[in-house]
């Protein structure tokens, strides 16, 4: 029995204890693709940067394949950045099309992702993803479809912004994983519990929301990270740095997409018991604070989501040598 509570009556989980639970090993008699298939929906004309920091954590962290499903002018500039990824110019914004072209787009768009679907371990939907109204119409199918797969999805950044104003794309849905921050918190507490934020009752709030949105896992970002599926509720408050830049949102996304996959092969082998989507935020967000904490020490001011995610890799194998 897998206990995500340290000891006492404190929130905190045994972040440490969960990451190494369901870290795999490395074994010779493994096939790429086993430690993971990660793909990302986001990336259009104005934000480049936030899926390409969510895909390459992902690989940085162990997973084999990280895809990119962006827009046609996001995709070359996100090749650049790394050959590693592997990126699929689809989607298209409403000034690049005319409005009798948006069907056929639409099946496109709808008819290349399916081509992929069922080989996911998980979806990052939203990092960069902006708010055109077709493009979200667009991945909201996408959606749709992943859900009547059985894919786990975790939601961030503008992908919120559309679950928020569909709340059916994710509701009841308990392999959906949503990692607002302070502003995207706010709206959907507004949205759903038709209050405004209450930090003194803020447990039970996020208890609320995780169960009125039929049981999806949220992850509340912040000064600690709370993590609730409408039954239990956890925090991570250990390590982090007091660096905001923009970003470190955008490694936990890939963070948690990788170490939710895991946790799942972990809870198919009867090896873990609590909710592996409960399990992948906890072990995400200790690792991002941990790579962060680690990069504040060498960069001080000047620490950028880049030199986060280059300590990834030895945050991981200073919690779980190999
Ligand atoms: N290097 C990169 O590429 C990075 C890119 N990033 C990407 O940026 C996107 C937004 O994420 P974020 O974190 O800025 O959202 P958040 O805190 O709610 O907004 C702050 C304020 O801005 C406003 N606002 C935002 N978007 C708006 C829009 N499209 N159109 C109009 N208003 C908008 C918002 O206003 P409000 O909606 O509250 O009225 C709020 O006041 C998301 O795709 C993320 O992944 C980040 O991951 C960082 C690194
Ligand atoms: N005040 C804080 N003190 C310590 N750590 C924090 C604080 N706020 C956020 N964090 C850490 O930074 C991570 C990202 O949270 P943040 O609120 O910056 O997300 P975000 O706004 O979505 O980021 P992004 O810029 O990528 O969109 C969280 O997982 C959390 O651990
Ligand atoms: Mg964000």
């Amino acid at each position: 029995m897998q206990s995500v509570m340290s000891s006492g009556p404190s929130l905190e989980a045994d972040s440490v204890s969960i990451l190494r639970s369901i870290i795999p090993g490395l074994e010779s008699t493994k096939h790429k693709g086993q430690a993971g298939k990660i793909a990302v929906v986001g990336g259009c004309r104005e934000y480049t940067g936030a899926p390409y920091f969510s895909a390459i954590s992902a690989l940085k962290i162990g997973a084999d394949l990280s895809h990119v499903f962006c827009t046609k002018d996001a995709a070359p500039v996100i090749k650049s950045y790394s050959p590693e990824l592997i990126v699929h110019p689809i989607l298209e914004e409403s000034y690049s099309i005319r409005d009798e072209e948006k069907s056929s787009i639409s099946a496109k768009v709808i008819a290349e992702v399916e081509k992929w679907m069922e080989r996911f371990d998980c979806l990052v939907v939203g990092p960069g993803l902006g708010r055109d109204p077709f493009l979200l119409d667009c991945v909201s199918n996408i959606m749709k479809h992943a859900r009547e797969r059985n894919v786990p999805m975790v939601i961030d950044g503008d992908g919120l912004y559309l679950v928020t104003n569909c709340l059916d794309l994710v509701s009841g849905y308990p392999l959906a994983v949503l990692t607002p921050n302070v502003n995207e918190y706010k709206r959907l507490v507004q949205k759903v519990l038709s209050s405004e934020v209450n930090d003194e009752n803020g447990t039970d709030q996020l208890l609320s929301l995780a169960k009125g949105i039929g049981g999806v896992t949220i992850l509340r970002k912040g000064k600690s990270d709370f993590v609730s599926d409408g039954k239990t509720a956890c925090a991570v408050s250990i390590y982090g740095s007091p660096r905001r830049c923009g970003g470190q949102g955008d490694i936990l996304s890939g963070s948690v997409a990788v170490f939710l996959s895991w946790a799942r092969q972990c809870a198919a082998k009867g090896e873990v018991s609590m909710n592996p989507t409960i399990l992948g935020c906890v072990a995400g967000s200790a690792l991002l604070r941990y790579a962060a904490s680690m990069a504040f020490d060498k960069k001080k001011r000047s620490t950028l989501t880049g030199d986060i995610i280059e300590c990834l890799g030895r945050s991981l194998q200073e919690i779980c040598p190999v």
